[in-house]
């Protein structure tokens, strides 16, 4: 029925404030009026319409793209909106695209990278898209191994400039979105070459388009890199090959902030560390993180809204069906990912703010956090982008049948969001990164060098290699400190054994080779750690509203307790619990889910989802899915007529035979 609210009565059930949640979740109540109004002026745009996405075809698609964020770029013109709005416009528009990559990437490479003088020539052009820039680093032969890259950049002293130059087909820049089909210029990586020496991988800003008729400049070529995983979903971007055959650019678009090449072509190095070249990702890694927190919250409140509307079995008399979110099987997959989403935002909201400290401190030359900051970022892009793919999988499954058809949003939300577990830095390779932090904070334990910000707790590494876990009964583990000591014991332990083992090997590296993949777990159980304590630090703040703290903390206490269950492994083989205390853990976790049950469908309405953002028939607000699911069914072009194309060439005939062969 149309205007029925079908979920009013799970609403009714909610045990605290939903409009303070929203303010929680949005971050502060000035982001939630501008992320509510700016969805809503998305959201009522026809402009905006994407639920025809899946049967357009690519060049449709493409074509379709270009035209929305031109209009999105016309809107934000017209209605002078913030940076702030601007972005939030961009989110809601729901689409990758170019400006994603002008935006997230090709800018912030200018800020981190350039010389003052070159952020006052190249950002006012950017800002106003009177040019449009991509990031262009991957290669065809090499994308994770960046030292690998072989783009050449070599300094001509003649004329003042470098000549960007493709010696191999390996080293044609590959990926990078934006690039195929729209971007007038690109920050590219390629080694820098003086007189015959390498001095690394530097970023240069390189014009690739005509400004007038927008063709590929002299010794350029460039195009697209053909169909990606899904229809529709990231086949909206450009993702482009680039290759250049001696292209000159003058000196001055080499960017300088942490090297830079004289007149006299002499390499000089600033005093900032070299490690810099690679701030852009450590900036876009970051926002990843809270990007996490979006699509994963996205799925769940399609699953959770569906698993409160679908009823199976249990009917009793002739009585209504049991809605499958009272399944305990259903509650354990779906309340985990729940609180997954909860506990991404709030680390997401906490690597921002290290980001920006990080950020201030490298203006002021104090470079100390830099480390922390890089295995930070690239732990926490790693455990939260894994989580949240497999989350949105997940929420599939659990719409049944369902959530297979792309009316459920769930099939294209997936197809876009996976590859986020691979671009900038593959997860693995990023993880291998925490674990070579990891075993430098555990080798500097006895040098008096003190650890500190995320790894601090392995200062007190002898207290966590003996402590033992107090818990007795199933309610002990509510308390904040048994969970947080149960995590610290359990990572410190992880990387001290492989720590140990390493000293097994006469070659460090060799054995850092050979133990990778316990190395894997020991940074994934570091990252785990840094998220529940963000979750518990987050729960210390004054929350007002309602029952929102206690429905926080029931969130937290399900997130920690799930990955507890989930790793039982790791725990009870370091002897972080015993068996019981575990089988006390799983007996805890079943009685939050009761208590999480009631307010399921209100903590999915705190995201403040838009039904147009979500674009899912199963997840609609209103919860009318059968009708809808029904009309939305006829809406597909194969429904255009009754007998399909194709019938008289191909249906006909096979019939026609089998009555033949019928007769004969
Ligand atoms: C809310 C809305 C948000 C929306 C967000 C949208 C944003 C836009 C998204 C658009 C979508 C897609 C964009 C995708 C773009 C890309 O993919 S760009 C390409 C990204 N490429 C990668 O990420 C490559 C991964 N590889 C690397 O990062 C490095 O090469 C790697 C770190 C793996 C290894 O580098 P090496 O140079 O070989 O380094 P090592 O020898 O291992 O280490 C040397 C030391 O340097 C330290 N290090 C390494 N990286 C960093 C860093 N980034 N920052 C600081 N420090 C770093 C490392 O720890 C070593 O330190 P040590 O010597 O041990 O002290
Ligand atoms: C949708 C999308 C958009 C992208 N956009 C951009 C962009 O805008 N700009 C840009 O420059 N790039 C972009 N990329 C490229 C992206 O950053 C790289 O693909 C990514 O960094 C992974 O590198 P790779 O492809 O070389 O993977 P590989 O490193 O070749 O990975 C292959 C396998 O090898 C494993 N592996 C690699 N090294 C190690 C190791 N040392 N130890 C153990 N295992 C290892 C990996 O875990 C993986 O399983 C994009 C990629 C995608 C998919």
């Amino acid at each position: 029925m149309e205007g029925v609210d079908h979920l009013a009565s799970e609403r009714s059930r909610a045990q605290f404030d939903v409009e303070e949640m929203k303010v929680v979740w949005a971050g502060s109540r000035h982001a939630l009026e501008v992320s509510d109004r700016i969805s809503r002026l998305v959201a009522s745009d026809p402009a905006f319409r994407k639920d025809n996405r899946t049967s357009l075809s690519r060049k449709e698609l493409f074509k379709n793209t270009l035209r929305k964020t031109a209009h999105a770029w016309k809107r934000i013109t017209e209605l002078r909106l913030s940076e702030e709005e601007a972005s939030r416009l961009r989110f809601y528009v729901d689409e990758p695209a170019f400006t994603d990559l002008h935006w997230g990437m090709f800018i912030p490479a200018i800020k981190g990278q350039g010389t003052e003088e070159q952020l006052q020539k190249w950002l006012p052009l950017a800002y106003k898209m009177q040019i449009i820039g991509c990031y262009a680093q991957t290669e065809l032969g090499h994308g994770s191994n960046v030292q690998g890259l072989e783009t050449t950049a070599t300094f001509d002293p003649q004329t003042d400039e470098f000549i960007i130059h493709s010696p191999t087909l390996t080293s044609s820049k590959w990926w990078p979105g934006g690039l195929g089909k729209v971007s007038t210029h690109a920050v590219i990586y390629a080694r820098l070459i003086i007189d015959g020496k390498d001095y690394g991988v530097n970023g240069f800003i390189v014009q690739l388009r005509s400004m007038d008729d927008h063709l590929p400049l002299p010794g350029i070529t460039v195009g697209d890199i053909g169909m990606k995983f899904g229809s529709g979903a990231y086949n909206t971007m450009d993702n482009g090959v680039l290759r250049f055959d001696h292209v000159r650019i003058p000196r001055d678009q080499m960017l300088m902030r942490v090297s830079q090449v004289t007149r006299e072509g002499k390499f000089v190095q600033s005093n900032v560390p070299r490690q810099l070249v690679y701030g852009t990702m450590v900036y876009v890694r970051q926002t990843i993180v809270a990007d996490a927190s979006c699509a994963l919250s996205r799925a769940v409140c399609i699953a959770t809204r569906y698993s409160a509307v679908r009823r199976q079995f249990g009917s009793q008399n002739g009585g209504v069906e049991t809605q499958v979110i009272d399944y305990k099987t259903q509650q354990s997959r779906l309340f985990p990912l729940l609180a997954s989403a909860y506990a991404f935002r709030f680390v997401g909201e906490w690597l921002k703010w290290l980001y920006t400290d990080v950020t201030q401190r490298l203006q002021a030359n104090d470079f100390s956090t830099l480390p922390e900051a890089h295995a930070c970022t690239a732990g926490l892009k790693s455990l939260t982008t894994s989580a949240t793919a497999d989350g949105i999988e997940e929420c599939r499954k659990l719409c049944g049948g369902h959530g297979y058809l792309c009316s459920s949003g769930l099939p294209e939300l997936f197809a876009v969001y996976v590859p986020a577990c691979t671009y900038e830095g593959d997860n693995i390779v990023l993880l291998l990164q925490v674990a070579r932090f990891l075993m430098k904070t555990v080798s500097q334990l006895g040098s008096g060098k003190k650890p500190v910000g995320t790894t601090a707790y392995m200062g007190r590494v002898d207290q966590l290699m003996q402590c033992h876990c107090a818990v007795q009964r199933a309610e002990d583990w509510l308390k904040p400190s048994v969970i947080l000591e149960a995590f610290e014991a359990r990572s410190a332990r992880m990387s001290v054994a492989c720590a140990q083992n390493l000293t097994n090997f006469a070659n460090p590296e060799e054995g850092f080779l050979e133990l990778s993949a316990d190395l894997t777990e020991a940074a994934v159980a570091h990252c785990q750690l840094i998220v529940v304590s963000k979750f518990i630090e987050k729960l210390k703040q004054d929350i007002p509203g309602k029952g929102v703290k206690e429905q926080l903390e029931i969130l937290c206490n399900i997130y920690a307790l799930f990955l507890l269950h989930k790793h039982l492994g790791d725990f009870l083989k370091t002897g972080c619990i015993s068996p019981k205390q575990a089988s006390l853990a799983n007996d805890q976790l079943r009685s939050l889910y009761s208590q999480a049950r009631p307010n399921a469908i209100a903590l999915v309405d705190a995201f403040d989802y838009t039904d147009h953002f979500l674009g899912s028939v199963l997840g609609r607000y209103d919860g009318n899915v059968y009708p809808k699911l029904y009309e939305e069914a006829w809406k597909d072009p194969l429904n255009d007529s009754v007998v399909p194309d194709g019938y008289q060439e191909y249906i006909r005939p096979m019939l026609k035979q089998q009555l033949r062969n019928a007769r004969l």
